[in-house]
């Protein structure tokens, strides 16, 4: 199921498909830097990537310095990476046009 953790070559192969991330935390996340143009651009996609998020129950641990995002991905419930991860990390990919 989508909470399940994944194992390390299910989250390889995920992770194959995504642009722009890492695996972090031992590989029981994943890790991306979103840089924009300015504050306003990295904070819409922030407002952009919240109401996401809570749609589908899963959250982003992330911290903001002016035009740059830091991201990282986990389930904490799971104890390491799940589809959910890589659905989110996928939406955020689009929301910032990147
Ligand atoms: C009760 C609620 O569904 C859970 O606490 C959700 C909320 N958002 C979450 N977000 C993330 N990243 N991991 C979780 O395990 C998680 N759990």
């Amino acid at each position: 199921m989508a909470r399940q953790k994944l194992d390390r070559a299910e989250a390889e192969k995920a992770l194959a498909g995504l642009d722009g991330w890492q695996f972090a935390r031992a590989g029981n996340a994943i890790e991306r830097r979103f840089t924009f143009r300015d504050f306003n651009e990295a904070f819409g996609f922030m407002a952009r990537v919240a109401l996401t998020a809570e749609k589908l129950d899963h959250h982003p641990e992330w911290t903001n310095v002016y035009n740059k995002v830091d991201v990282v991905l986990s389930t904490h419930d799971a104890g390491g990476l799940t589809q959910l991860d890589f659905k989110l990390a996928r939406r955020m990919n689009a929301l910032a046009g990147k």
